[in-house]
């Protein structure tokens, strides 16, 4: 018998899926371990394509998927949506509005699992909900607490994998954070892996111990949060992830960049030649062009484009002199006005990505690494 630990709980590999002849997802390799693994990317790129490809509702076009190690796309035969071993949270959690939340959480069990009445009670405790709800109907929830039964009744059946789409996106702020930790929190008590599609990327990066990173159908990256956040592989991951400006710049030897924003410092030795350079919104500092003690040197000379107040901090749009656009964040009290004349500079190490494309020729078609024209 082959065990837990040497089984992953579920695996995607060369998975490809659309709609009526348009291809949506090319190609997809994951594996999820356990835990967590949050699938995020902006609207549209495909993320719901692959939970409902996964959990049986979309047939792909090539690929497997294995459950638990049982193939249930690609193997002998396609396994049947109810019988892969899944659970499903979709957006709106989905209850039935003619069953009490006691029926809407036994609902997936067989008749002798459901005479186990304390199963219900033992979904509800699971997901920090009071047993007391048991006899309520969905509409005498709130938000949060639909969503909870509805995990509640994904786990009842003690699924290997859940698949939960965008399950807490009708919530406000406050109990999206609240709702999202409980729910983390009953899938590792429960001990089932979860792949949870989201398009926030704090909700992924605070909650998932596995992020990959989605965008046109493919995945850019996957790795830990810390990962894909620090390290980032390409600069579309950067700039999604963190809300990093993308800025041209040239590489003379290891560990320093030129560009619009004076030399900055790599965080990693990087060869020669022209790179993007992802500069994250916390790393760069506005101060008044005017400020005392302020010269010609000390950051680029810029305009102030738009701001963005959320009360905590503030984001600053701004266009620099030599016309690139870049995000700042700065604390809610120093916030600039749109047209304002400031310096920016950048504290800490950036992230370069190499342009090998984009490098000049030389004559005898070697690439020059030099400057670019
Ligand atoms: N039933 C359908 N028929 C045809 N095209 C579809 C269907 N469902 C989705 N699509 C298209 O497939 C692409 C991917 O959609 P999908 O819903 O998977 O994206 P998503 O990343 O989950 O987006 P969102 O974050 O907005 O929910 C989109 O271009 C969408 O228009």
């Amino acid at each position: 018998m082959i065990s837990k630990e040497l089984t992953a709980a579920l695996e995607v590999h060369g998975l490809a899926a659309g709609y009526g002849g348009t291809p949506v997802l090319r190609d997809l390799d994951l594996v999820v371990a356990d835990g967590i693994t949050a699938i995020l990317g902006p609207s549209g790129c495909g993320k719901t394509t692959l939970l409902r490809a996964v959990a049986g509702f979309v047939t792909p076009t090539a690929g497997s998927v294995v459950v638990a190690g049982t193939p249930v796309v690609g193997g002998p035969r396609p396994v049947p949506a109810r019988l892969r071993g899944l659970g499903y949270v979709p957006q709106d959690g989905a209850l039935f509005p003619h069953l009490s939340v006691a029926g809407n959480v036994a609902f997936g069990l067989s008749r002798s699992e459901r005479r186990g009445a304390d199963l219900v009670s033992e979904m509800l405790e699971l997901v920090e909900l009071p047993t007391s709800l048991a006899s309520r109907y969905p509409h005498e929830l709130s938000g949060g607490q639909q969503q909870r039964v509805a995990l509640a009744r994904a786990l009842a059946p003690r699924p290997r994998v859940v698949l939960l789409d965008e399950p807490f996106s009708s919530l406000d702020a406050a109990l999206r954070e609240d709702t999202g930790r409980a729910v983390a929190r009953a899938l590792r008590t429960a001990g089932a892996a979860a792949v949870l599609v989201t398009h926030d990327q704090g909700e992924a990066l605070s909650l998932a111990d596995q992020v990959a990173v989605m965008m046109d159908g493919g995945f850019l990256q996957v790795g830990t949060p810390a990962t894909v956040y620090l390290t980032p592989a390409d600069p579309r991951v950067a700039a999604f992830l963190g809300h990093a400006s993308l800025l041209d710049g040239l590489v003379a030897h290891g560990t320093d960049a030129d560009c619009a924003l004076g030399v900055l410092r790599l965080r990693a030795a990087t060869r020669p030649g022209p790179v993007r350079l992802a500069v994250r919104a916390e790393q760069i500092q506005i101060r008044p062009d005017d400020a005392a003690g302020t010269d010609a040197t000390d950051g680029a000379p810029a305009e102030v484009v738009d701001i963005s107040f959320y009360g905590h901090d503030a984001t600053v749009r701004v266009r620099l002199d030599s016309g690139e656009e870049l995000s700042a964040r700065t604390p809610a009290t120093s916030v600039p006005a749109p047209g304002e004349r400031v310096r920016v500079a950048v504290v800490g190490e950036v992230v370069a990505f190499e342009r090998a494309a984009a490098r000049p020729r030389n004559e005898d078609g070697r690439r020059s690494g030099a400057k670019v024209e």
